[in-house]
């Protein structure tokens, strides 16, 4: 079960070419706002109409500009979740859930046992007759989602499917969806802002910068070494520096311009290199100076998170700028340090645990960028004229 697609579509301003094709796995689609997410779900869709190229869906044809093929949307085989998409307000649960199904060629009989298989899918048991107003967020979400699959589509498209839901819900319904997804047998997109979701949910991910793919590939390869800045910052990586290749006499090195220092990399970086990066929770405080790619800082601002806490570590020039009596830890210990200002902190992840042992301890503080954990990274693609 193949989606291929290999499109172009352009708006005043805006303007989208991506070429991808996913199988039998969700396929996780990030960007920014605007960065054409849902105009590829709805030219996927045959909602919206792409300007060139060609989609095929299992071996079918869905849209050939060349030969003049355009499936209209309810031919397509293609199940779709849109956050904006509800339910009909004056059709019934059963009725939205077959109304997808009216434009296939099925029997009475086929038609109510479908029905019958999604009601008890998605727990829906006893609602049939209900409307959406009368249901939870989460019933109606349940409904969409036994509507969208109810056609049997060949591909799933999930256009952020939760976000209008609260934290307890979002999870419930993931997990729901995580349990569907485990038995179906077709494409899944799913766009969502929220990374951990992404994570958990897809296999693969599509990074999209203003209507171009930044990077394509397993989750875990992106996450490990985005790519391109884009993918990088969209995946969360905060710690990130333009980066400038040395000279071929130093091939494992390179100098990170925003942080002021030359680093060390376990093998010399691509020529296209323009960044190099390292997540929060690589970063390691060792306890002196005196190995590879190891710093002196200082204690910035303090962020709680629901698990921890993330810290900013502020640039020291070298041990002489520390003055002795400034070296004890705590938030009086901070007056009389003076910080290179110009350069951005870097930001570092302690549990909860590793901030109590931490925090107290004098300045500076000694930050190592591992080698085998810094990644770089390239420029996002070109965007032609
Ligand atoms: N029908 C349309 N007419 C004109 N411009 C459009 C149309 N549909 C989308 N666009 C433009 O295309 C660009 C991409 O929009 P799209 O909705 O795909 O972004 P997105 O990545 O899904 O964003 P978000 O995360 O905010 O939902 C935007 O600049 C949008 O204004």
């Amino acid at each position: 079960m193949e989606l291929s697609v290999d499109i172009e579509k352009r708006f005043p301003g805006f303007s989208l070419r991506v070429s991808f094709a996913t199988a039998k796995e969700a396929l996780g689609l990030l960007g920014a706002s605007g960065s054409g997410k849902t105009v590829i779900l709805r030219c996927i869709a045959g909602i919206e109409t792409p300007d060139r190229g060609r989609i095929t869906l299992n071996g079918r044809v869905l849209f050939d500009a060349e030969k003049g093929i355009n499936l209209p949307s309810r031919m397509r085989k293609v199940g779709f979740l849109f956050q904006d998409y509800a339910l009909f307000p004056h059709m019934t649960v059963a009725e939205n859930i077959l109304f997808g199904l009216q434009y296939l060629n099925l029997s009475v009989e086929e038609r109510r046992r479908r029905l019958r298989e999604k009601i008890l899918q998605f727990q829906l048991e006893g609602l049939e007759d209900r409307f959406p107003g009368q249901l939870s967020g989460g019933q109606q979400q349940r409904v969409a989602l036994a509507r969208a699959l109810s056609v049997d589509p060949d591909a799933l498209l999930l256009d952020e499917p939760f976000s209008a839901l609260d934290n307890h819900l979002r999870s419930q319904m993931e997990s729901e969806l995580l349990k569907t997804l485990s038995d179906y047998r077709g494409a899944t997109l799913f766009v969502t802002h929220n990374l951990d979701e992404a994570y958990r949910v897809c296999q693969s991910l599509l990074v999209l910068s203003k209507g171009r793919v930044s990077a394509f590939g397993s989750k875990a390869e992106i996450f490990q070494s985005p790519p391109t800045v884009t993918a990088a910052r969209l995946t969360g990586c905060k710690n990130l520096s333009r980066a400038r290749i040395l000279s071929p006499h130093h091939p494992d090195q390179i100098e990170a311009i925003d942080w002021g220092c030359t680093l060390h990399l376990p093998s010399p970086p691509p020529s296209s290199t323009a960044y190099v990066g390292i997540r929060a929770r690589h970063l390691q405080i060792v306890d002196g100076p005196g190995g590879v790619n190891t710093f002196p800082c200082r204690l910035g601002q303090v962020i709680d998170t629901t698990e921890g806490k993330t810290v900013h570590l502020e640039w020291l020039q070298n041990l002489k700028d520390v003055p002795t009596k400034g070296r004890k830890g705590g938030a009086d210990g901070l007056v009389g340090l003076h910080p290179i200002a110009e350069r951005p902190p870097l930001s570092l992840y302690l549990s909860e645990s590793s901030w109590n042992r931490l925090k107290d301890r004098p300045f500076p503080w000694w930050v190592h960028l591992d080698p085998e954990r810094l990644f770089t990274a390239s420029e996002d693609p070109e965007l032609p004229a």
